[in-house]
C-alpha cells in the first residue's frame, strides 16, 4: 500500500489503487464498523494490561523471597499473578476474537463489492486485461487478504497492544530500566526499514508475477482449441515455463531477504536484553532498583520477543496483503459500464423496432472495424447480418444488444437512445460463447428468469425442441449439468441458451449463436429451435449459416466493417453481387444439396404474409 496515490494501470492490466487511497477505503470501512472497533479496542487493551501483571508480579515476588516474607505473602502473590495470567488469556481471546470479526465484515464487505464491481465490467476492459488477471485477484488476493484478516491481523493487534502496555510497564519500574529496554527500539525501526522499501517491490512483483501465471493459465485453457488448431502447444508450455520460473525466482529471493530481516532482528533482541541486564546490574548496584524489579523488567522485555517477532514477521503478510488490497480496491474503484453523456430520463420505446445509426467501432486502441454502420430492424421483423469473417458481425450484435457501446453513432429501440441497463433488459443476445452452468439443469435455465416456474421451464424448453432429451436425462430436471456433471453437447448447450432467450422473453432477439459447428443435422435443429425462440419478437441474427438468411425478411451483407448490400435473400440473388458470391461459396461447402435449399419461411418464421397463405 505504498505506491502512488493515483491508480496505476498497464494498458492490459487492471488497475492498482495508490496507498493513500487504500488507506482511505479501509478506514471508511471500518468507520462503519465504530461499534465493533471500540469493543475490541477496549477488550484488547484489557487484556494487554491483565498480561503486563504477572511480570510485574513476579518482581515482586522476587523481593519478597529475598526478604524471607512468610508464606501466605507469597502464596498472595502466586494467586494474583495465576489469576491475571487467567484472566489476561481470557481478555486477550476475546479481543482477538473481536477484531477478526471486524476483519471478516470488512473482509465479506471487500468480496462482494470486488466480484459486484468485477461483474459490471465494460465487456472490452475484460477482453483488453484478460480474465486470468480478474480471476487471480478475486481468488489468490482475496485468499491472501482473508487470511491475513482472519488470523494474522488481530493477533497483531493483540501483540501491539502488549508492546505498548509492557514498555510503559518497564519505565513504570524505572524510567532508566525503560530506557534500557527502549535501545532495541531503534534497532528494530533499522530493522524494519532496511526490510520494507526491499519487500514492498518484491510482493508487488510476486503478486503480478503469480497474475500473469494465472492468466497464462486460464488462456491456454479456454482457447485450448486454438492452441491446437495452430499447434501452439510448445510455445504455451514455453511461456508458461517461464512465467512459473519467474514466480519461482521471486519467492527464492523473498525467503532470503526474510532470513536476512530475521538476523537483524535477533540482534536487536540481544542488545534490548543485554542493556535492561547491565542496566538492572548497575541501578541494582545503587540501590536504585530492587533485584525484583530488575528481574520483572529483563521478564517483561523477554516476553516482548513473541509479540515483537510477530509484528515484525507477519509485516510480511500484512504487507502483501495490503498489496492486495490495493489490487481490489483498483477493481472497485474502475468505473462500470459508463451511461450516457445526457443523463436524462430518454423515455419509453415507442414499439420494439430497434436501429443502429451510423455506428462506428474499435477495440481498445486497435484499428476501427465498424465504420458507419446503419441497420433498421421494423418491430417483429428479422434481419440477418451476413459477410465474411471478420467483417464485424459479432461486433454488430454485441453493440445492438447493449454488450459493446459504439464509439460513434447510436442504438435506439422504438425511437429512443436507453442507457445500456434498459438497453439490455429489452434485447437479450445469444452468443457464440455458450456456459453451462454448473448445477441442475433446471437452476441452470432459472438464471435467466429467478423464480420461473417448473411448467414455465418445461414449456421453454418445449418451445426450443429440448424438452423430450431433458426429460430423458437421468433426473429430468434435476440433473446436475455443467463442470463435473453430465456432459450436454453443443447443440443441446444452443437449445438451453435459446431456452433461456424464452425465459426472458425479450421483445428484441438477437442471435449469433455457432450453428455452423454443430454439423448439418445439429444445424437444421439449431435452426429450428432459433425461429421458435424468436417467434414474435425484433429478430437480428447473424447467420453463420446462410440458409438462416434465405429466411429473413431482409438480408444485409457486411464486409470490412461497412454494409455492401442489403434486400431480401431474392432481391440479392437476383442482384448478382456479393450475396451471390457468399450463396455460391455456401452452396460449394454445404454437402447436401436438400440442406442448401433455402428452407420454406413459412417452416421457420410465421410473418403476416406467411400466416395469411
Ligand atoms: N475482442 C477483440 N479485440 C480486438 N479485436 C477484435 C475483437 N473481437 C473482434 N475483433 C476484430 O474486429 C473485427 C470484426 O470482428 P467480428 O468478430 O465482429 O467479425 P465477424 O464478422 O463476426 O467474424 P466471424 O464471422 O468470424 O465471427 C475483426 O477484425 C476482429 O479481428
Amino acid at each position: 500500500m505504498t505506491g502512488p496515490d493515483q491508480p496505476s494501470a498497464g494498458q492490459d492490466r487492471l488497475p492498482v489503487a495508490g496507498g493513500r487511497r487504500t488507506w482511505a477505503w479501509l478506514r471508511r470501512r471500518l468507520g462503519a464498523q465504530w461499534t465493533g472497533v471500540t469493543w475490541a479496542a477496549l477488550v484488547g487493551v484489557l487484556g494487554a494490561a491483565a498480561s503486563v501483571v504477572p511480570a510485574y508480579a513476579l518482581g515482586t515476588l522476587v523481593d519478597r523471597v529475598r526478604e524471607h516474607a512468610p508464606a501466605s505473602a507469597l502464596v498472595a502473590i502466586a494467586a494474583v499473578i495465576v489469576v491475571a495470567a487467567v484472566a489476561g488469556g481470557v481478555a486477550t481471546g476475546a479481543g482477538t476474537y473481536l477484531i477478526g470479526r471486524v476483519c471478516g465484515h470488512v473482509l465479506a464487505d471487500l468480496r462482494e463489492r470486488t466480484v459486484a464491481r468485477a461483474l459490471s465490467l465494460p465487456v472490452t476492459t475484460l477482453e483488453r486485461v484478460g480474465k486470468g488477471d480478474l480471476l487471480a485477484r478475486v481468488s489468490t488476493d482475496v485468499a491472501s487478504i482473508g487470511k491475513a484478516a482472519t488470523s494474522v491481523v488481530p493477533s497483531l493487534i493483540s501483540a501491539f497492544l502488549l508492546v505498548v502496555l509492557s514498555l510503559a510497564a518497564m519505565a513504570g519500574l524505572d524510567w532508566r530500566l525503560g530506557l534500557a529496554g527502549a535501545v532495541a527500539i531503534p534497532l528494530y525501526v533499522a530493522a524494519l526499514r532496511w526490510y520494507l522499501p526491499r519487500s514492498a517491490p518484491k510482493y508487488a512483483g510476486e503478486r503480478r508475477a503469480v497474475g500473469d501465471n494465472a492468466r497464462l493459465l486460464a488462456e491456454s485453457m479456454q482457447g485450448v482449441r486454438t492452441v491446437h488448431a495452430y499447434r501452439l502447444e510448445q510455445r504455451r508450455l514455453h511461456d508458461i515455463h517461464q512465467a512459473s520460473h519467474q514466480v519461482r525466482d521471486i519467492a527464492v529471493s523473498v525467503f532470503t531477504l526474510f532470513t536476512r530481516f530475521v538476523g537483524r532482528v535477533n540482534r536487536a533482541e540481544f542488545f534490548g536484553l543485554a542493556a535492561i541486564l547491565v542496566a538492572g546490574f548497575l541501578l541494582v548496584r545503587d540501590g536504585s532498583v530492587t533485584v525484583g524489579q530488575s528481574a520483572a523488567a529483563a521478564v517483561l522485555f523477554h516476553r516482548l520477543f513473541n509479540p515483537i517477532g510477530m509484528l515484525l514477521f507477519t509485516f510480511d503478510e500484512v504487507q502483501a496483503a495490503g498489496a492486495s488490497l490495493a489490487r481490489l480496491v483498483g477493481v472497485i474503484d474502475l468505473a462500470p459500464a459508463a451511461a450516457p453523456a445526457d443523463g436524462g430520463d430518454p423515455g419509453e420505446p415507442a414499439d420494439t423496432s430497434i436501429r443502429l445509426s451510423g455506428v462506428h467501432f474499435r477495440y481498445d486502441g486497435g484499428p476501427e472495424v465498424l465504420h458507419g454502420v446503419s441497420i433498421d430492424v421494423a418491430a417483429g421483423a428479422r434481419v440477418a447480418l451476413v459477410g465474411s469473417t471478420g467483417a464485424g458481425k459479432s461486433t454488430l450484435a454485441a453493440i445492438a444488444a447493449g454488450i459493446l457501446r459504439p464509439g460513434g453513432g447510436t442504438v435506439r429501440v422504438g425511437g429512443v437512445a436507453l442507457p445500456p441497463d434498459r438497453l439490455r433488459a429489452r434485447v437479450a443476445i445469444v452468443t457464440q460463447e455458450i456456459h453451462v452452468f454448473a448445477g441442475p439443469l433446471i437452476e441452470d435455465l432459472r438464471l435467466a428468469r429467478p423464480g420461473a416456474s417448473r411448467e414455465e421451464v418445461r414449456s421453454a424448453l418445449a418451445v426450443v425442441g429440448a424438452l423430450e432429451w431433458a426429460k430423458a436425462l437421468p433426473d429430468g430436471l434435476d440433473t446436475v449439468v455443467g463442470e463435473g456433471g453430465h456432459e450436454l453437447t453443443t447443440v443441446q448447450a444452443q437449445q438451453l441458451a435459446l431456452a433461456r432467450l424464452v425465459l426472458v422473453n425479450p421483445p428484441i432477439a438477437v442471435l449469433d449463436e455457432a450453428t455452423a459447428e454443430a454439423g448439418s443435422l445439429g444445424a437444421r435443429t439449431l435452426e429450428e429451435a432459433a425461429a421458435a425462440a424468436t417467434r414474435g419478437r425484433t429478430t437480428l441474427i447473424v447467420a453463420h449459416r446462410l440458409t438462416q438468411a434465405a429466411t429473413a425478411d431482409r438480408v444485409v451483407v457486411l464486409e470490412h466493417g461497412r454494409i455492401v448490400e442489403e434486400g431480401t435473400h431474392q432481391d440479392l440473388l437476383a442482384a448478382g453481387g456479393r450475396y451471390v458470391e457468399l450463396w455460391r461459396a455456401w452452396e460449394a461447402h454445404t454437402p447436401t444439396s436438400s440442406s442448401r435449399q433455402a428452407p420454406q419461411r413459412a417452416n421457420l418464421v410465421r410473418t403476416p404474409e406467411s400466416s395469411k397463405s
